[in-house]
């Protein structure tokens, strides 16, 4: 068998111009959604993500505000820009970019973000709303997969699903939506015994893990659908956590890297930033954007 190619690119795409066309109906009522996104510092990575997801704002018809910190930026002075935007009524999502420097209080600093301006979904509140099942912001990573998954395969319901990584950001939230559409779900760590054992269970199998192509072909169960999150800077270029010839030989298909969840979480945060304009405005979650 060989797997087919999920399109996460493809899918973006199409979810951005859905988003557009959102957007250019609440500009006939006045509105329009507006995006701040706040860098510290000048990894390079980041500056490329950054520059992306402006550009990317722009296009739907947002309002895009960037606002770039020297890396020796103070916790208090992060804190009062935070304040800011939480108190302009033209800003609806912000999103501070990760990592920050390191004498920076990370859990602090996304503590300050207003939850219903949270459109990364790191917020403790948005973390605990979606754990309890009720109506939260979702991390745009997880977000996207979800979207991929079902898009895929229907009703997730009954299906095992493991996922491996546990970080607040992706593998967590992500255990979280799956469980809410009912598969039965593992997670799986840097402790976890017989990874490769616990992999083959998998109808679901997500990895978010941070190594490249750890994930082989023989760790498949046949059929299974695969969600590669992860981003590796290699000599051979931007590889995921999935061996993708070795699985792709087994899955039932795979999201390949780059093209795969990348570009989903891109679109994630348009939706997300979208979906907190409607709710601050009163108007209904726009279809199909919330989980
Ligand atoms: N495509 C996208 O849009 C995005 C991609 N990413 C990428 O996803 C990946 C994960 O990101 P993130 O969650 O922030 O990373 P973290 O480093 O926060 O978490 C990594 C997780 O992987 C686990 N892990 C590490 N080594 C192993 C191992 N040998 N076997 C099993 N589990 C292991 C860790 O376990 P433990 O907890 O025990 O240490 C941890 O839970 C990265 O490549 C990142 O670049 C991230 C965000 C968005
Ligand atoms: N507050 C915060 N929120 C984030 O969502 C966040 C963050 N910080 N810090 C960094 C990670 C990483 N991340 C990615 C977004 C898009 C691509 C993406 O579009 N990737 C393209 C390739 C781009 C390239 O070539 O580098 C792809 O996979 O096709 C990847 C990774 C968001 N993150």
């Amino acid at each position: 068998m060989t797997a087919q190619i999920i399109d996460g690119k493809a899918f973006a795409a199409t979810l951005r111009s859905r988003i557009a066309a959102e957007v250019a109906a609440l500009a006939g009522r006045g509105i329009t959604p507006g995006l701040a996104v706040v860098l510290v510092g000048e990894d390079p990575a980041s500056q490329v993500y950054v520059r992306s997801k402006g550009k990317m704002t722009r296009e739907v018809g947002m309002a895009s505000f960037e606002h770039r910190l020297p890396a020796e930026t103070l916790q208090d002075e992060l804190l009062s820009m935070i304040e800011q935007l939480n108190a302009d009524p033209a800003v609806n999502g912000i999103l501070v970019q990760l990592p920050l420097p390191g004498h920076l209080d990370e859990s602090a600093i996304l503590s300050a973000i207003l939850p219903e301006k949270d459109v990364d979904g790191f917020h403790i509140m948005n973390a605990g709303r979606l754990a309890t099942g009720q109506k939260a912001m979702v991390p745009c990573t997880p977000l996207g997969c979800l979207m991929l998954l079902r898009d895929h395969l229907g009703s997730l319901s009954g299906l095992n699903a493991v996922v491996i990584g546990r970080s607040n950001i992706v593998g967590k939230p992500m255990a979280q939506l799956l469980l809410r559409d009912s598969a039965t779900v593992s997670i799986a760590h840097s402790r976890t015994k017989d990874l490769a054992v616990v992999c083959r269970q998998a109808d679901i199998l997500v990895a978010a893990v941070g190594r490249p192509n750890m994930v082989m072909g023989d760790w498949i169960k046949p059929g299974a659908t695969v969600i590669d999150v992860g981003i590796n800077r290699t000599e051979e270029g931007l590889v995921g956590d999935v061996d993708f010839d070795s699985v792709r030989a087994v899955a039932g298909a795979i999201t390949p890297v780059p093209g795969g969840v990348g570009p989903m979480t891109i679109a994630c945060l348009l939706a997300n930033t979208l979906t907190a304009t409607a709710r601050v405005n009163g108007l209904p979650d726009p279809e199909g954007l919330t989980p």
